[in-house]
């Protein structure tokens, strides 16, 4: 029984299907989408889980192979000719996967829409039943085959990025709750490297959508190759530099593009703008999940080492990075950590943050961190931007997925409500974990009847929606 006074349906998406038959997926990422629903009424919490019929999943059970081109593992080539025909498809996109394995958004207009990085692997789903209701298909002709896998969604508004491997750059486009269509705003041309940077999410302020171009770039040709490179579908260019875009989101101008120090992110956390004494915005700062400038956190979710945990300490550091991005033309950005990195183990990704402070100067940030030695983050971090501290929730060999926030209803602080997350527990169990938000004390626990894989995001459907 939970004593949780707020009622609504949890979300959890996530890659959680990774074995086809004898044959098994090597990377975290690769899985086929696996949906798990908690839904709390009356103080009592009711669970079930589903797998996406994406294409992509429905072939790999008919055909008992990958058939689509996953994160890490492409369909072998039966023979040139067959090589041949794939190099077409893949020009088309028609070979690139629609398992739509990362992301669930609530749109504005009520539709339960999850995501990855392919533009065709955006799918409806239905929030009670978790069935796979159709493709969300976009009714404009701005096109790419992919575009970030974190659109920034409000009640009214959604916004996305399109990265033009091409011309290298990227498009920022904007769509009305309710509408298929997006909108063109604007383009970023990219400063450094052959291809843009990777950009699995984006931060957006007030008046400002922020562009990371990062030196983890896509690479065409590793898109292409049948066997996994070290990166990828990216490559590492740090001679490229480093950059950070700012546009305006009402004229589409770029207002400012600095060069910051080396990054490596997938997940920014929030961002906002500084102001003067005058109320003139001074400059933007962006705060992102940031790996130590290393890419070596790719390797590190390769199933083979999250399923072999020696009590070596092999998860690499991360931190909060901060960006300070001045909008008073110098050519240079800030890029430091917002607090010290042991605070939270220094294990730092899965971030989420009070919807109500999208966009605008906030204090908290929820997020997995870690308790070391570990080869994966095992803790759940709350993070004091202003205090500089972070408090922490951790059970001996447990792991956490990201803590999602939760408004109290009629909240009026920033951390008035709960963070949910979903932990795999020592023994294979699970349960879904209620923290207080304030306190991050536990409020509550529901047990699984049984185990259930690790996932990614969230979102949250109140129940009068
Ligand atoms: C990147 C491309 C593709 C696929 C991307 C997919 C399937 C998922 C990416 C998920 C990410 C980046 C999740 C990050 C999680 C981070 C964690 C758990 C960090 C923990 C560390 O502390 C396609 C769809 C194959 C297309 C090409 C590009
Ligand atoms: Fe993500």
């Amino acid at each position: 029984m939970l004593q949780y006074n707020t009622d609504g349906t949890y979300l959890r998406n996530g890659p959680g299907l990774w074995d086809l038959g004898d044959y098994g997926f090597r990377h975290l990422f690769d899985g086929y989408a696996t949906l798990v629903r908690v839904s709390f009424r009356d103080g009592h919490a009711v669970g079930a889980h589903r797998q996406i019929e994406s294409e992509a999943y429905k072939a790999a059970r008919r055909h008992g192979k990958v058939c689509y081109r996953e994160f890490s593992e492409v369909p072998k080539p039966d023979s040139f000719k067959s090589f041949v025909g794939q190099l077409a498809s893949l020009l088309s996109g028609n070979s690139l996967t629609d398992n739509s394995n990362t992301g669930v958004v609530r749109l504005g207009d009520g539709r339960v829409l999850c995501l990855t990085e392919t533009v065709k692997g955006s799918i409806v789903v239905d929030p009670d039943t978790l069935d796979t209701v159709s493709k969300f298909e976009y009714e404009d002709k701005l096109g790419g085959l992919i575009h970030s896998a974190h659109p920034i969604v409000t009640d009214t508004e959604f916004w996305t990025l399109i990265p033009d491997l091409i011309r290298p750059g990227y498009v920022v486009a904007r769509m009305d709750a309710g509408s298929n269509e997006r909108q063109f705003v604007g383009r970023v041309d990219c400063r450094g490297g052959p291809a843009p940077g990777w950009v699995h999410s984006f931060p957006v302020t007030e008046n400002y959508v922020v562009v990371p171009e990062m030196p983890l770039r896509y690479c065409a040709a590793n898109l292409l190759r049948a066997e996994p490179t070290p990166l990828y579908k990216f490559q590492w260019h740090l001679e490229s530099g480093s950059y950070m875009h700012v546009m305006c989101k009402a004229s589409g101008k770029i207002v400012a593009s600095v060069e910051v120090p080396p990054f490596v992110t997938f997940h920014f956390i929030n961002a906002y703008e500084e102001k003067d004494e005058e109320g003139r915005v001074t400059a933007i700062i962006a705060d992102c999940c940031e790996h130590n400038a290393d890419t070596s956190i790719l390797d590190n979710l390769r199933l083979h080492n999250l399923r072999a945990f020696t009590g070596e300490d092999v998860l690499t550091d991360a931190r909060v990075g901060r960006f300070r991005i001045p909008l008073d033309g110098s050519p240079f950005g800030e890029l430091e950590a917002a607090l010290d990195p042991e605070e939270h183990g220094r294990g730092m990704d899965m971030c989420s943050i009070n919807p109500a402070h999208l966009g605008k100067e906030y204090r908290y940030a929820y997020a997995c961190g870690a308790r070391r030695p570990c080869n994966f983050p095992n803790t759940l971090t709350k993070i004091d931007l202003v205090e500089k501290t972070a408090k922490n929730w951790y059970e001996e060999g447990a792991v956490p997925s990201e803590p999602y926030f939760v408004a109290r209803p009629g909240a009026l602080e920033e951390d008035d409500g709960v963070a949910i997350s979903m932990v795999s527990a020592k023994d294979g169990s699970g349960y879904a974990l209620v923290l207080d938000a304030k306190t991050f004390k536990e409020i509550a626990r529901a047990k699984f009847p049984y185990g259930l894989p690790y996932g990614l995001h969230c979102c949250w459907v109140p129940r009068d929606k």
